[in-house]
């Protein structure tokens, strides 16, 4: 755990291609902890008999969850498929759930996923040196639909919370998969 003083002011180094710092520690997941995210299970369990891929890290900073104070750093979202659904994160809307976000891609190419809880979605492209707006109430995932590493800088209120819940139980409402050789936004038969 990185200890940064939120009174003060710091630095942190970011590598704005690989998305890299010295100075702060990254989180790292595995497909084995979120094997049930993908749709095709049959695919996930396949890899994992041989493999357990890094599908993405993001760095960590130890934020408070304060109001006034904002999270930050990058996320590393690593290139890959499991059957034919690209590699993404987890996702979560905000414990707050009226907290937008802010993406800037460094590096990469991709897709954001988004869904209010009514179930009104929303598919953005990621576009390097582009920042894209998550709106207030919005579920975000970040899909990495290109063959690099995807490299994003994000920051959001600090005290906005996580929120897998229904995230994990149900999914989204949309899945990006490769079909034909192309990528498509289709919907998920689970719901
Ligand atoms: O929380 P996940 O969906 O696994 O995503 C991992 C992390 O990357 C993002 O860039 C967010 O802004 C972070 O708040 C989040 O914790
Ligand atoms: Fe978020």
């Amino acid at each position: 755990m990185n200890h940064f003083d939120w009174d003060h002011s710091f630095y942190v180094d970011f590598d704005l291609a690989a998305g890299f710092s010295e100075k702060a520690e990254p989180t790292r997941r595995y497909l084995s902890q979120m094997k049930d995210m993908y749709y095709d299970s049959a695919a996930a369990e396949k890899i994992l008999k041989t493999e357990d891929p890094l599908i993405y890290e993001f760095y960590e900073l130890g934020f408070p969850e304060r109001e006034g104070d904002l999270a930050f750093g990058t996320t590393i979202l690593y290139p890959g498929k499991v059957g034919n659904e690209y590699f993404m994160t987890k996702g979560h809307f905000h414990t707050k759930l009226a907290t937008a976000e802010v993406y800037y891609t460094l590096s990469g190419e991709g897709c954001m996923v988004m869904e209010n809880p009514e179930g009104d979605t929303l598919e953005m492209p990621l576009v390097k040196g582009q920042a894209l707006y998550v709106p207030r109430r919005y579920a975000h995932r970040s899909v990495n639909t290109g063959k690099d590493p995807l490299v994003m800088f994000f920051t959001f209120q600090a005290d906005a919370g996580h929120d897998y819940g229904t995230i994990e139980t149900k999914g989204y409402h949309k899945m990006v998969v490769e079909k034909g050789g192309e990528t498509a936004v289709v919907p998920n038969p689970k719901w």
